[in-house]
């Protein structure tokens, strides 16, 4: 069975971080391990608290798995902090990971920070030049290219400017833009590909960046293609937002599509 790895937070509403990545991986049948880097307070209402793992048992974690295992495809979320990113990236390098997709998780969606301020030029030293692709979302990408959150910039500049940062493949996703189709950018280097959905007149959009970039890690992990991985990740997000999961008071997590078997 193919295996895949998150690092992330945990989210205890269960709607993003480790639980969305490992319910995205069971979805695509690639055997999820996780590594978490810290425990929230969150339901869909927001992030009410959240405390960072210890480095000593981040990297605990870390090498428990990665000295076992066998991962195709790796994913970044939630990292929390200066300390665990330098980690992270000494252990990818360590044990030779392939296939690591970075979704560098800044803020959540109800607004609360998820990562310190000064491990921005930490992710971008040290983590993206490792990475197979990363997959900002519009602010994160302005961020990371040193904008401010106002500026109107087009995804087609903003993935060129962090295509410099040293990883092989950007994806810029839209989703937080305006207009009746979610777009996504991928870049190269020389060549833009967009991916296009039409947009789903919904708030209940909680996990969507995690189970993109979850997907996009499983399906290379099945031996997929970097096109063919987002193709079928944005396929597979469009399918889950649609479907949805009404299950709390706020902003209602993505459906994984997990079946109920019987067991007569
Ligand atoms: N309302 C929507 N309808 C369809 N697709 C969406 C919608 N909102 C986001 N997406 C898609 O979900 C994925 C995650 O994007 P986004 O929500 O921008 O990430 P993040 O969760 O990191 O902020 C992207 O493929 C984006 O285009
Ligand atoms: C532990 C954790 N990791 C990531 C996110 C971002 O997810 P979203 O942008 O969909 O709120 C989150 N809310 N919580």
């Amino acid at each position: 069975m193919k295996q895949a790895l998150t690092i992330a937070g945990s989210d205890s509403g269960g709607g993003a971080g480790i639980q969305a990545d490992l319910k995205t991986m069971t979805a695509f049948g690639v055997y999820g391990a996780s590594v978490i880097t810290a425990i929230t307070a969150q339901n869909t209402l927001g992030v009410q608290s959240f405390e960072a793992v210890s480095i000593d048992l981040v990297s605990k974690q870390l090498d428990s798995v990665l000295s076992d295992l066998d991962f195709a495809a790796l994913k970044t979320g939630m990292l929390a902090n200066s300390k665990i990113i330098k980690i992270v990236a000494e252990k990818v390098k360590e044990y030779k990971v392939n296939n690591l997709v970075v979704d560098p998780v800044m803020v959540a969606t109800s607004g609360d920070i998820l990562l310190a301020k000064e491990a921005i030029t930490i992710i971008k030293d040290k983590l993206i030049p490792l990475a197979k692709i990363i997959t900002p979302n519009l602010n994160e990408a302005k961020v990371l290219s040193g904008r401010r959150i106002d500026e109107k910039l087009s995804l087609e500049v903003l993935a060129s400017e962090l295509h410099k940062l040293g990883c092989e493949y950007v994806l810029v996703k839209g989703g937080h833009q305006k207009g009746d189709i979610a777009k996504d950018l991928l870049f190269d280097g020389v060549d833009f590909v967009e991916y296009t959905a039409k947009r789903v007149d919904t708030k209940d959009i909680h996990g969507t960046g995690c189970t993109l970039s979850a997907a996009i890690a499983s399906n290379l992990a099945l031996g997929y293609d970097i096109k063919e991985a987002i193709e079928r990740s944005k396929r597979y997000i469009t399918e889950a937002i649609k479907a949805g999961c009404k299950v709390g008071k706020g902003n209602n997590p993505v459906n994984h599509f997990t079946r109920v078997y019987s067991l007569e």
